[in-house]
């Protein structure tokens, strides 16, 4: 008994015992709040936003009705990406939303959205991101002029600080609201930032990426706004100081869980900063020429929209990922993706959870939702008796990387 024990202990410390899969299915879970709360509250946030036809109103309805009442119906044979969803959905559909790995239901309501509004299909509403409005309303407020200022703060910092706190501003931009301000001049919100992370590897980051070195670095983005623009803050300090030779940036290729950052929103992000003044406006013009020399390269893939993990990634971006110094995936989802949405152990190891990950990879993550890896048996003791909500709040976050 106590053999099996240890022996059940050895592997699920090598992340090699599966972990139950997370579903929606328990009342009162994070999984189960977002699926029956959030979900239909976004519905009428997207129908509010735009001054949709009678077609589009319908299928919202329809949707609503079907998510909170009915059960996982299949796309229409006629969608493009029927075949792809058929397959994919197979076991879930004709059952209860809350049935489905959270993961899957989160990415199934997505496309779902996007086919009520008319995303896909031909016609006047072709393309038009129903979550623009919230993305520009972001961007165009106050919050992003302060965090552009305080790039002025950070200028004339030496290097290796602002190295520093460009990384922090690109982890806590995911839970938009510190940015920059964590490291430019505020040492509480400084010292609170740091004290809130759960892990942090950025040694070993920086460790991968010497200067001087020709090396090509993937940046996996979340979400647009004020998380985007630090990240291309962060692209602009590895490029200007040698950590990276050339910047693949990927982004969605579609409208993704409301915030998640495309093309459009890469443009839209660069143009706020060539138009601020000071060193906000400087960054944005390098980074502008950088797009013109392929230096920066913005690339996207059906695969950022898929409901899979990465482990499950197509060979094409195995590729890419292998021919990295380092990838760093940005925000939870990623996480979840990258590690696996499973209800682990907070202590099975990161580089475990990994392992499959084709090259070096790194996880600059808010906690917002219930997975969790990597983590030594002190902090998570010292989380636990806190009492507070750190696995879906925002308000912890950490930086794993594997070499
Ligand atoms: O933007 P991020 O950091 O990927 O966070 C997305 C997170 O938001 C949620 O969709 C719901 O709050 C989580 O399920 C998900 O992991």
């Amino acid at each position: 008994m106590t053999e099996k024990t240890s022996g059940d202990e050895a592997a699920r410390d090598a992340g090699t015992v599966d972990a139950p899969v997370i579903l929606g299915d328990e009342p009162g879970s994070f999984a189960r709040s977002v699926l029956a709360e959030r979900h239909p509250a976004l519905i009428r946030q997207v129908r509010d936003a735009f001054p949709y036809g009678r077609r589009q109103h319908e299928a919202l309805d329809a949707l609503l009705d079907e998510i909170t009442n009915g059960v996982v119906r299949p796309l229409a044979p006629t969608d493009h990406d029927h075949v792809r969803w058929a397959a994919r959905g197979r076991e879930h559909f004709g059952r209860s939303w809350y049935d489905a790995p959270f993961l899957w239901a989160e990415s199934y309501f997505y496309r779902r959205l996007l086919g009520a509004v008319g995303y896909f299909g031909a016609g006047p509403w072709q393309g038009v991101d129903p979550f623009a409005p919230f993305k520009q309303a972001e961007l165009r407020g106050d919050a992003v002029d302060e965090e552009l200022r305080a790039l002025d703060t950070l200028a004339g910092a030496p290097a290796e600080e602002r190295a520093t706190a460009l990384l922090y501003a690109s982890l806590w931009g995911n839970r938009a609201g510190l940015g920059f301000r964590v490291t430019a001049g505020e040492p509480a919100v400084a010292d609170a930032a740091v004290a809130a992370l759960v892990a942090d590897h950025s040694a070993t980051l920086w460790q991968l990426l010497p200067a001087g070195a020709s090396a090509t670095v993937a940046v996996v983005a979340d979400n647009a706004g004020r998380e985007l623009i630090p990240d291309l803050v962060l692209i602009d300090h590895l490029l200007v100081h040698g950590h990276a030779e050339r910047v693949v940036l990927h982004v969605k290729p579609d409208p993704y869980y409301v915030s998640d950052a495309m093309t459009a929103d890469v443009v839209d992000c660069l143009r706020r900063l060539v138009e601020a003044s000071g060193e906000a406006g400087r960054i944005g013009g390098r980074l502008w020429k950088a797009m013109a020399t392929g230096s920066l390269e913005v690339r996207t893939h059906p695969f950022f929209c898929a409901p899979l993990p990465y482990e499950e990634m197509p060979e094409d971006l195995r590729k890419e990922f292998a021919g990295a110094a380092l990838a760093i995936l940005k925000g939870d989802l990623n996480y979840r993706r990258l590690v696996g949405d499973r209800l682990w152990h907070p202590t099975v190891p990161f580089a475990g959870r990994t392992a499959h990950f084709p090259g070096a990879v790194a996880a600059l993550r808010t906690l917002k939702s219930d997975v969790i890896v990597g983590l030594e048996q002190g902090t998570l003791d010292a989380l636990e008796r806190s009492g507070a909500v750190w696995r879906t709040s925002g308000t912890h976050a950490l930086i794993q990387v594997r070499p």
